[in-house]
């Protein structure tokens, strides 16, 4: 199906795309950037700038690639999702994190009978009492202490998204008053490192988890559950100790309660909030705890206000679409497999980590909505690191390596920590990498380069080969006022967004996530082969040797 919505560009690409190199066209064009760039300014997150005129592509490209907008119905797509129809259809689920952020205040958004926007409210509502409490310190633990320190414990989309915001919207947080700790990986180390720097007395523990039976969230759970216990004084009541430092963020009230924690202290999210999406939901607690109810609020604003601008702006200026259409563009047609995310700020240090998930486990499918295998390429591999460390670590294959990595830079133009001239410097080399990536160096630059330099002819021959850059590497730059909750907010929903216009396009499903499920299952039935003696001859003799070596030399 997707081939037939392909063809022009494929031609389009054989005939003139495949050749397009952006320094020509920025030659032959003095309106180049005016005409691939959107700068849009909003209500509450202010300034935003996406520049994609260092691509791979002149009008008629974009041309082609914007009716992929209409041949795959993107907007009918588009609007299903807003209005919670049940589009994840393999798991019979609305998508509605967008009805999370929702700020009208007479939104009403029905799925299966029921006004979801009502139920959000009543969880943020709770949110807000409960946040409230703990940071003035009403909120006491079992000692009549304040609590000092929250800990997080959830993985996946229970863990990435509050510690991607948190560290994202740092300067908005007391770190004197309240910490944030995030436990995630089953890796005994993890927890143990955590309980080394947290006093149970001060100690709030979040455990967060949508289907509360993830196997690492539990495990870590019961051994933060059992460290607590262990250290209450004797005399304590348990119970009421646990109800002051134990809450719940989940869809599951059954194992909640089964767990031990009070309905009371769960916060409650729906199937329709994907786990990767869910951020925006209660899952958002521990953000909520760290920079105030207020703030977290403003996030969801700026959120919404991507949702809107999504929803409402004509698709030539529309910011997800025209960034998920740089990337098909790349990944059918050029064959580049990868999307590096730089983020130049390093309070953004781990967003590109959030949407490798957001992207990978969303698009990483291989089976159309009918069913069938695709033959052509879906989500990209998606890396990152913060500028500028990331210059002096893998840039050298971005510039002069055999593989083409189109690059996402982003950067705010006022700087949190405007530290003497921190902020230029930084800046310089975000417009000096793009800068570089497209317009290369020739031969014949680095030569006279080296002549100047008063190198001998014979030393030129040897070394200029090394010091050519072939140039016509690709870059989306992404520019905003300033990093606050309501830019941070409109920034993730428009990588969210893009992410759903590719999966369109591909016609997968992008809220499922079976990839997931194989390698949990085959876990469950080894682990009990770790712990009972004997050697293991049940699975292929390379899994066999890994588990008989670990059985021989653990302490077991
Ligand atoms: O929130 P939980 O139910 O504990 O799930 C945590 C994570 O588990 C799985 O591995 C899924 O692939 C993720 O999408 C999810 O975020």
């Amino acid at each position: 199906m997707v081939k037939e919505q392909f063809k022009e560009l494929d031609q389009h690409y054989q005939q003139v795309g495949k050749n397009i190199n952006i320094k020509e066209e920025f030659k032959n064009n003095a309106n180049r950037f005016k005409e691939f760039s959107v700068e849009t300014k909003f209500e509450k997150s202010g300034l935003f700038l996406l520049d994609y005129s260092k691509n791979r592509i002149n009008k008629q490209t974009m041309g082609l690639l914007l009716n992929l907008i209409d041949s795959c119905k993107v907007e009918q797509f588009r609007n299903d999702m807003f209005q919670g129809k049940k589009i994840n259809f393999t798991e019979d689920r609305a998508v509605l994190h967008t009805a999370l952020r929702n700020r009208d205040p007479n939104a009403v958004i029905m799925v299966d009978g029921e006004n979801v926007v009502k139920q959000v409210r009543n969880v943020l509502l709770k949110m807000r009492s409960f946040t409230d409490r703990v940071r003035s310190g009403t909120w006491k633990g079992y000692s009549g202490k304040k609590i000092t320190d929250v800990v997080n414990i959830g993985i996946g989309g229970s863990d990435l998204g509050p510690v991607m915001v948190c560290n994202a919207l740092k300067p908005y947080a007391n770190d004197k008053e309240l910490r944030v700790h995030f436990v995630s990986n089953i890796d005994g180390t993890h927890m143990a490192e955590t309980f080394k720097v947290v006093n149970p007395e001060t100690t709030l523990f979040i455990v967060a988890s949508k289907t509360f039976t993830t196997q690492e969230t539990i495990t870590n759970a019961l051994t933060a559950r059992q460290w607590f216990l262990s250290n209450l004084p004797k005399g304590t009541d348990e119970k009421l100790a646990i109800a002051q430092h134990f809450v719940a963020l989940s869809t599951n009230e059954r194992e909640v309660t089964k767990f031990g924690i009070l309905v009371e202290n769960m916060f409650e999210f729906w199937d329709w909030v994907g786990g990767r999406y869910s951020v925006w939901s209660a899952i958002g607690l521990p953000v909520a705890l760290y920079i105030g109810m207020d703030r977290f609020e403003e996030f969801l604003a700026g959120a919404y206000e991507m949702d809107t601008h999504f929803l409402l702006a004509p698709k030539h200026q529309n910011l997800p679409m025209i960034m998920a259409l740089m990337g098909v563009w790349y990944n059918n047609f050029f064959g580049f497999e990868t999307n590096a995310i730089l983020p130049y700020d390093q309070y953004m240090n781990r967003f590109p980590a959030y949407f490798q998930q957001g992207d990978m486990e969303s698009n990483g499918k291989y089976i159309n909505r009918e069913g069938q295998s695709v033959d052509y390429s879906t989500g990209p591999i998606i890396w990152g690191e913060p500028g500028t460390n990331g210059q002096h670590a893998f840039y050298q294959l971005i510039h002069q390596g055999r593989k083409v990595i189109p690059c996402d830079f982003i950067a705010p133009v006022e700087s949190q920590n405007p530290l003497g001239s921190h902020h230029p410097i930084l800046l310089s080399n975000f417009f000096a990498q793009t800068e570089a990536l497209m317009m290369g160096k020739t031969r014949e630059q680095v030569e006279a380069e080296l002549k100047k330099d008063g190198v001998s002819a014979e030393r030129i021959a040897e070394i200029a080969p090394h010091k050519v850059f072939q140039g016509n590497r690709p870059t989306n730059s992404i520019m905003i006022q300033k990093l606050t909750p309501h830019s941070l907010g409109a920034l993730v929903a428009l990588y969210e967004h893009k992410i759903f216009v590719q999966g369109i396009i591909w016609n997968i499903n992008s809220f499922d996530q079976w990839g997931v499920e194989l390698g949990k299952q085959l876990a469950k039935s080894i682990l009990p082969e770790l712990t009972t003696p004997g050697q293991v001859s049940t699975h292929d003799s390379s899994t066999n040797g890994l588990i008989n070596f670990f059985k021989t030399h653990s302490k077991l």
